[in-house]
């Protein structure tokens, strides 16, 4: 049987609302769920196979996007979140007692300081940013996929629309790059 990409992409992806504007985000446990409103759509929505980003179970990638710092709203049971590494870029905000990671913040001098990262599938609401493309697609293989298989997953991730990369998309590469050339001095502070 094909290994489970993710639930919103192993049965083709649907597309998102350009005019949504937000929703809640809720953890898994059955009560006293740690709730998280949201008042911004995701940019940059994108399936990840890093093993950092949290993954609904049985899935290889986990989806995920960006929103600003100022939409995210901790609105109930936030005392059940604690940050899982705090030393790691993103900042990963997850619920203690079900695992689901709520919100990623970066905290430290980064291009995409000033974002926030979500998983739009732990929100009952419809309209999110689809899966725009794939990225880390080869860090599956750390994680214990069998290498012999990962074309597989690379056809079955361009047959659903998205383009696979082992790090991030070109474009967030720049910006990233850019940032680096911006700080070390090799590109002027203003382009
Ligand atoms: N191959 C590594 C890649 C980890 C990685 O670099 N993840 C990316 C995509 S989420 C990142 O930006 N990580 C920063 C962080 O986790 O703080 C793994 O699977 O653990
Ligand atoms: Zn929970
Ligand atoms: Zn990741």
């Amino acid at each position: 049987m094909a290994p489970s990409i993710h639930p919103a992409i192993d049965n083709s992806i649907k597309k998102g609302d350009a005019s949504f504007k937000g929703g809640k985000l809720y953890c898994h446990c059955s009560s006293a769920k740690v709730e998280v409103t949201v008042s911004s759509n995701v940019a940059h929505n994108h399936a990840c196979g890093c093993s950092k980003c949290w993954k609904p179970e049985g899935a290889l990638f986990s989806v995920v996007g960006v929103v600003p710092v100022d939409a995210i709203k901790v609105t109930a049971n936030g005392n059940k979140l604690k940050v899982i590494d705090s030393s790691a870029a993103i900042q990963r905000h997850a619920c203690k007692e079900c695992g689901v990671h709520l919100f990623g913040r970066i905290e430290n001098d980064h291009p995409f300081k000033g974002l926030d990262f979500i998983h739009t599938e732990l929100s009952d609401s419809k309209g999110w940013q689809e899966p725009q493309f794939a990225a880390f697609v080869s860090s599956v293989i750390e994680q214990g996929f069998l290498p012999s298989e990962i074309n597989g997953v690379r056809e079955k991730l361009k047959k659903e629309g998205l383009e696979t990369y082992d790090v991030l998309s070109p474009g967030l590469m720049d910006l990233i790059a850019t940032h680096t050339g911006q700080k070390n001095g090799k590109l002027p502070a203003k382009l």
